[in-house]
């Protein structure tokens, strides 16, 4: 059993966090325990996590086990860490991982700066390994550096989707049952088939649910479970709220949870979290341009455009760049008129690597140049536009996917009403392709010059 840093025994730290950012969301989430506890005339419980995480993955058919497969090029199990994270009032997250798997697990705690994680060696099972978890939290046990909490969370580290408020829900849940757990409608019929594969009978679906995670227990009505269990019990069972009715004599209290708490199992789980993940990290787009042009400049009007596209689209023109990017945006369109320079650009690249907010997703800038190609030979620009390319490579290294975009921009007024549809038209692919490199997030495209 090998604990990790001291750090878990610390104050609470909020896991990943840009450069100086003040807790804000760490702040509302501490707020939200204690005052719980203050409406339900109780303190706030000191709370713990025990995330099993030492599973090989069999169902995913991969060799890599699924907790440490790649989504946006980060593991899925450091997407669960920063949701227990963002939650400060728990203060402890114990994982349990294979002894094979221990340096690597480390190397992700340290690569996305993760903390209050200590970890402990996995079992054979999963009941196996939550065990370990709580004797690493409970007092009675040898070198135990961690304080024992009064209520532990239990959740799988193939969850990744787990948010305060169903956290808040099963513990303030357990504080009062002893156990709690979240539950969801079936989507299947039970059956039960009988000795030669026949249907035997089924089970009226309505009047049965699945059982998910998170779930919840104060800490001795589940260790003490845990302590008594069968060897069968720990070999073959799935479920712990089976062990806290079985051996403590506690019903949980069951709380439904959200659609977004499925256990990552199969590869088609894999796919969609990784598009509920890009989905997420493309809601904001940050428009940075000179904004004392009158409305008529092309960037407002690329802007009207993005509008139709994407939900969030705030527009800087670098002063308050700071707080956005600390307000988590993760997407940078960097407009640049009459010019293939990347000053504007290269500024925006070098803000974003000091704020780390390229740490946990992977930020996608691109840098638009509205130019007259067609007037203007291309040649005299190009040699500029193209150190996109140089730009590009040294940008990957940090997570930031970097591409450019050519919008038309006609300069010579031969056909004022032509030039202006030409440009609508121009402005309209170019918007289309934003939306598409924002929403995708291929990294194929990185330094890639786009003309629209
Ligand atoms: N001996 C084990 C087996 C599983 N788990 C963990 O329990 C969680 C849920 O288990 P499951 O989805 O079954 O994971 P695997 O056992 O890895 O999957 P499979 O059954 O497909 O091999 C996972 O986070 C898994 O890593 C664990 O900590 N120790
Ligand atoms: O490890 P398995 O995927 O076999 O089973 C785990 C699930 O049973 C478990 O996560 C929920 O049902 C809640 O107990």
């Amino acid at each position: 059993m090998e604990l990790g840093p001291p750090g878990g025994s610390g104050p609470a730290e909020p896991g990943p966090r840009l450069r100086g950012l003040r807790g804000a969301d760490a702040a509302a989430s501490a707020s939200s325990l204690s005052r719980f506890g203050a409406e339900a005339g109780c303190r706030a419980p000191a709370v713990a996590a025990v995330l099993p995480a030492g599973g090989s993955g069999e169902r995913m058919g991969v060799p890599t086990p699924k907790q440490f497969c790649p989504i946006l090029e980060r593991p899925l199990i450091s997407y669960t860490l920063q949701a227990l994270e963002r939650v400060s009032w728990i203060k402890d997250i114990i994982v349990a991982v294979t002894r094979e798997n221990m340096e690597t697990m480390k190397g992700i705690i340290q690569r996305y700066q993760h903390k209050r994680i200590s970890l402990v060696e996995a079992g054979v099972t999963r009941h196996r390994s939550i065990f370990n978890g709580l004797k690493a939290l409970a007092e009675d046990q040898p070198n135990c550096r961690l304080s024992k909490p009064e209520v532990v969370i239990i959740h799988d580290a193939v969850r990744p989707f787990v948010e305060e408020d169903v956290l808040l829900k099963v513990v303030t849940a357990a504080q009062e049952h002893g156990a709690s757990g979240a539950i969801r409608p079936l989507v299947s019929t039970v059956i039960s088939p009988s000795a030669d594969s026949c249907l035997d009978h089924s089970l009226e679906r309505a009047r049965y649910r699945a059982s998910e995670m998170p779930q919840a227990f104060l800490f001795d009505v589940i260790y003490d479970a845990y302590q008594q269990c069968s060897d069968y019990d720990l070999e073959f069972g799935t479920e712990c709220l089976h062990l806290a009715l079985k051996y403590s004599h506690i019903k949980a209290k069951l709380v439904e949870g959200s659609p977004d708490l499925w256990k990552v199992t199969y590869k088609r789980d894999l796919y969609a979290a990784e598009s509920i993940i890009k989905e997420r990290i493309s809601q904001k787009v940050c428009v940075v341009m000179d904004t004392k042009e009158d409305e008529e400049h092309v960037g407002h009007c690329l802007e009207e455009m993005l509008k139709t596209e994407l939900n969030h689209v705030k527009v800087t023109s670098g002063q308050d760049l700071q707080q956005i990017i600390l307000e988590q945006c993760y997407n940078f369109v960097c407009v640049n008129v009459m010019t293939s320079d990347f000053e504007e650009t290269q500024r925006l690249l070098n803000m974003l690597e000091e704020s780390n907010l390229s740490i946990l997703y992977p930020v996608v800038v691109i840098s638009v140049h509205f130019l007259d190609y067609e007037s203007v030979p291309l040649g005299q620009k190009m040699e500029k536009v193209m150190q996109i390319r140089e730009f590009a490579k040294e940008a990957k290294k940090r997570n930031i996917l970097l591409s450019g975009l050519l919008i038309y921009f006609p300069q010579v007024e031969n056909n004022r009403g032509l030039e202006e549809q030409k440009l609508r038209e121009s402005l309209r692919q170019g918007t289309t392709i934003i939306s598409a490199l924002i929403k995708e997030r291929n990294s194929g495209l990185i330094g890639q010059l786009l003309v629209a």
